[in-house]
């Protein structure tokens, strides 16, 4: 299942005008305070009219200006989650999650009431009112509710914004369950780099009201273009496997047909993992190095450079571990040699590889 999203509207001052497709996985919708996201989630909501464009998914066009279809708000099988949670504080979590569906003792309602009570590690929560759970449960509660009203896409607007750091590393784990256990495209709000890395699929970035960058996540972050808060937090995503945890303290995972080596991570030999490999951790070298002490090191091929102005340059390379970004001085630049096709070496720290993909919520 995936959503498109075409539209343009103006609204005086600002207009928006984006182009996109969010396939099943979580697309998040990236950028600054006032890029125009969350009219972009109305617009998907029924909650906001554009002057013109097309929303649909595979199967059902929600909003076309051409032949002035505008599916209404409660017709667009459409489920929310926002900012605050917004419970019945008189309901019990059991009634919260199915207010407002009709679910009767069929089996079927039981099964799926069930799967969203195990996702969402809400089992021993049911017969609690909102006043006593925590932030973090409520939130859960929240994205069970959201589920269960068996929407065909999912709406989340900067979900985690409210939240502290302790209580966003509790959620995160649930949207990345709901990402790989459900293939409804969900549509997530954020401006927050560290949740676009761990979560997207997808990533569109938007700059007053224009996408300025899409695509898989992992092509998005290794785009040295792409670096939303500046060159200095750039880094590429790498998918990775858990292979074996050593007794030196180490944990060997599968990149591709590449091995690297990080401090040990929890999860279990097989367990994917997402790793984030900062730019600024990655140096290069023109021959295979000898005597270092970093254990990752990749050969690869520069395949594009940034230069801005300052001192310091961004360089993508493609290595059997996937892309990776690096920034060196200019100076290394010329000392280097290093243009586009040249082959060379990435040096890793191993420290330098962090995020864990996890751990399996519930
Ligand atoms: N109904 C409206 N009338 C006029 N301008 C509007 C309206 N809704 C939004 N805007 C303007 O459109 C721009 C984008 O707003 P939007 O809320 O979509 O941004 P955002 O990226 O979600 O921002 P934030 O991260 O702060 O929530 C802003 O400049 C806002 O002032």
């Amino acid at each position: 299942m995936s959503l498109s999203v075409s539209l343009r509207h103006d609204f005086g001052g600002f207009s928006l005008d984006v182009d996109f497709r969010a396939p099943s996985g979580l697309t998040v919708l990236f950028g600054r305070s006032g890029s125009g996201k969350t009219s972009v989630i109305k617009a998907v909501a029924g909650l906001l009219h554009p002057d013109a464009g097309r929303i649909a998914t595979a199967d059902r066009v929600l909003f076309d200006s051409t032949t002035g279809r505008a599916l209404p708000v409660h017709r667009r099988r459409i489920g929310y989650i926002f900012q605050e949670p917004r419970l019945f504080p008189h309901l019990t979590v059991r009634r919260n999650l199915t207010y407002g569906r009709r679910f009767g003792p069929r089996r079927r309602d039981r099964a799926e009431v069930d799967r969203v009570v195990e996702i969402l590690g809400l089992g021993a929560l049911l017969d609690r009112r909102p006043g006593a759970l925590s932030g973090g449960e409520q939130s859960r509660v929240a994205i069970g509710r959201a589920l269960l009203s068996a929407p065909e896409i999912l709406l989340a607007d900067e979900p985690l914004a409210a939240l502290d750091e302790a209580r966003k590393a509790e959620i995160l784990p649930y949207f990345e369950r709901l990402r790989d256990e459900t293939d409804i495209p969900i549509l997530y709000v954020s401006h927050s780099v560290e949740e676009v890395a761990r979560l997207a699929t997808t990533v569109v970035a938007l700059e007053q009201g224009r996408v300025t960058r899409s695509g898989p996540a992992v092509e998005v972050f290794a785009d040295p273009a792409f670096s939303p808060t500046g060159p200095r937090d750039a880094g590429a995503l790498v998918e990775a496997r858990i292979l074996t945890h050593h007794a030196d303290g180490l944990t060997e995972v599968q990149a591709g047909p590449a091995r690297l080596h990080l401090p040990r991570m929890p999860g279990a030999p097989g367990d994917p993992l997402r790793l984030r490999i900062a730019a600024q951790d990655v140096m290069l070298a023109r021959d295979a190095p000898q005597g270092l002490s970093a254990l990752n090191i990749l050969p690869g091929t520069v395949t594009a450079i940034r230069e801005d102005a300052g001192p310091g340059v961004l360089i993508s390379l493609t290595t059997p571990a996937g892309p990776i970004l690096s920034a060196i001085t200019r100076r290394s630049l010329s000392a280097l040699r290093l243009a586009e096709g040249t082959p060379c070496h990435a040096i890793i720290k191993s420290v330098a590889i962090a995020q864990r993909e996890g751990p399996r919520a519930g």
